[in-house]
């Protein structure tokens, strides 16, 4: 089904790619240019990605595009609470495939800390993120077929808590159903805080996800709802 066909909401953008390579290719091009505004207008830019198994091919095509890459600040919206060198850390996802070729200029904030516990970790990284400028210039969402993005899991702890416009912290410990279960989250108020906003959506199962979390309201079953609103753009390929 294309993605046309779903109702999107006013003000959200919704772009359909053949294939993986086109998908990634836009989506790549479409942050450069972004990033290229945000450096022209404030002479610097904030870029925020995700993680999990989707971005890579996306990160390569990205770090492959010319802009003043110096100028890019790079930080994760979620991370898993495991070492850099682990296969799991999304900061060492980043790494892998970001920031390399022309990226490999750019400066990269992550949110792992080693610590004495996970709270622990989420004030570090807390702390680390006061350094981000505000309001994030581009982020890119991700999204399970449970409805979550970054690592705002429904049903963890600290979701309500995370899905606050008020809420004080900018990273909270998250518990995910999945391995590694330990996360940390950057929270609404610094994620909602983006010019930019691009959501990719890949395959049938996510699209049934996405056509669930249109149809309610409730953030906390389906947290990528708190997002579903203008300045979004969706990616989606088959
Ligand atoms: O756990 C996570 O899941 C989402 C979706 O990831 P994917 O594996 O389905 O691509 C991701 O956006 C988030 O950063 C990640 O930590």
């Amino acid at each position: 089904m294309a993605i046309y066909e779903i109702e999107m909401p006013s003000g959200v953008i919704a772009h359909s790619l053949a294939d993986a390579e086109r998908h990634a290719l836009a989506m790549a091009e479409h942050v450069a240019q972004a990033l290229r505004a945000a450096i022209s207008t404030r002479g610097t830019a904030t870029l925020v990605v995700s993680g999990g198994r989707s971005p890579a091919r996306f990160f390569e095509r990205l770090s492959e595009q010319e802009l003043d890459w110096d100028k890019v600040l790079i930080s994760l919206a979620d991370e898993r609470w495991v070492p850099t060198d682990d296969p799991q850390s999304n900061a060492g996802l980043v790494h892998r495939h970001l920031l390399r070729e022309q990226a490999v200029r750019a400066k990269f904030i992550g949110l792992y800390q080693p610590a004495v516990s996970l709270e622990a970790a989420a004030h570090m990284a807390n702390e680390a993120l006061a350094l981000l400028p505000m309001p994030i210039d581009v982020l890119v969402l991700g999204m399970g077929e449970d409805g979550h993005t970054a690592s705002l899991f429904p049903g963890s702890p600290n979701l309500a808590a995370a899905l606050d416009h008020d809420c004080p912290r900018r990273c909270l410990p998250m518990l995910a159903p999945s391995e590694p279960s330990q996360r940390l989250s950057m929270t609404l108020p610094l994620l909602d805080s983006a010019r930019l906003v691009l959501l990719p959506i890949e395959g049938e199962a996510k699209l049934a996800t996405l056509r669930a979390a249109l149809a309610g309201n409730d953030a906390m079953q389906m947290p990528i709802r708190a997002f579903l609103h203008s300045p979004l753009e969706i990616y989606w390929r088959p």
